[in-house]
């Protein structure tokens, strides 16, 4: 047990860390050896099985990511984009793996990434699902197959609580129909259609997003022509998909070389 690779968990409290304390606890592959939430938060301190309603752990949550970072071999972090930031200089100077999920990441949050992968492997995906993943390479495969008659619009789902949209997932569907059309998503982007906004530019890759109740996270990839329509779906109805992702990104990357990579990386899509 002692051998097994030693994993943190950032915004150890979320929904999603929570859900990655269940998933590395009940894996035979890794053990949690360290939890992390911001300072002054309720759990920092105590007991992270406590903290979620169960037995202890023998796990305390803190507030010092440094002290704990030495401690392990990856850190899995669902968080927010100035966190993710920070503690990928602090993996960086640890050598750790950092595993990224969080989205909402703007281009200045990106670029600081990178000066920390010259140290460091950095595993880093809108989603981390497997499903997701094998439809982000189907999207980009059928955008290479048609051509700009099919106006092509991606809607997405969430619960009410989630603060980003477009989802990171839309956005790396986005990117991989660009990529299929040969064209960069920043050129042709429309997000946020509201009032007299006129007709549809041809060749635009459009967004929109749903938020309410609980919902886990849904994406359509919609290629509509004029009479007919491709839909590309996928629903998710368990977080644990992601989380398993997450393990399997952070295992993965404990072998590899520093640098950027992704799930499709990992997965080897
Ligand atoms: N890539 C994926 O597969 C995937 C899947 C689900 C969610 N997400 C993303 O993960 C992120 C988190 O989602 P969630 O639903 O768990 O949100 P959440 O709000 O439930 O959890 C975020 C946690 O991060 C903690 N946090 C914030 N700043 C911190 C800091 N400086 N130090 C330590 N902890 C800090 C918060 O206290 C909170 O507990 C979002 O960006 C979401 O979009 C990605
Ligand atoms: O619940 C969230 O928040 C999710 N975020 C990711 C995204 O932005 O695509 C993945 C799905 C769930």
């Amino acid at each position: 047990m002692a051998d097994l690779p030693g994993l943190v968990v950032t915004g150890a409290s979320g929904r999603m860390g929570q859900m990655l304390i269940r998933t590395i606890t009940s894996s035979d592959r890794a053990r949690l050896v360290g939890c992390v939430e911001r300072s002054g938060h309720d759990w920092v301190g105590r007991d992270v099985g406590e903290c979620m309603g169960g037995p202890a752990m023998g796990v305390i949550v803190s507030d010092d990511a440094p002290t704990v970072f030495a401690k392990a071999q990856a850190v899995i972090d669902f968080t927010a984009p100035t966190a993710t930031v920070e503690f990928a200089a602090l993996a960086a100077q640890a050598g750790i793996v950092h595993v990224i999920g969080t989205t909402g990441m703007e281009g200045d949050h990106i670029a600081q990434l990178t000066p920390a992968a010259t140290r460091a492997v950095i595993v880093r995906a809108g989603n981390m699902s497997l499903g997701v993943n094998l439809l982000t390479r189907l999207t980009q495969k059928v955008a290479a197959a048609l051509d700009a008659d099919w106006d092509i619009e991606v809607v997405e789902a969430h619960h009410r609580m989630k603060v980003d949209a477009p989802s990171g997932t839309a956005l790396m569907l986005g990117e991989a129909a660009a990529q299929g059309r040969g064209v960069s998503l920043t050129d042709v982007r429309d997000s946020g259609r509201d009032g007299i906004t006129g007709a549809r530019k041809r060749g635009d890759i459009g967004f929109a997003a749903i938020r309410g109740g609980d919902v886990v996270g849904e994406h359509d990839v919609i290629f509509a022509a004029d009479g007919e329509r491709i839909v590309l779906r996928h629903l998710a109805t368990d977080r644990a998909i992601f989380a398993r992702g997450a393990l399997r990104a952070a295992l993965w990357g404990i072998g590899q070389k520093p640098g950027e990579y992704d799930m499709m990386d990992v997965l080897g899509l």
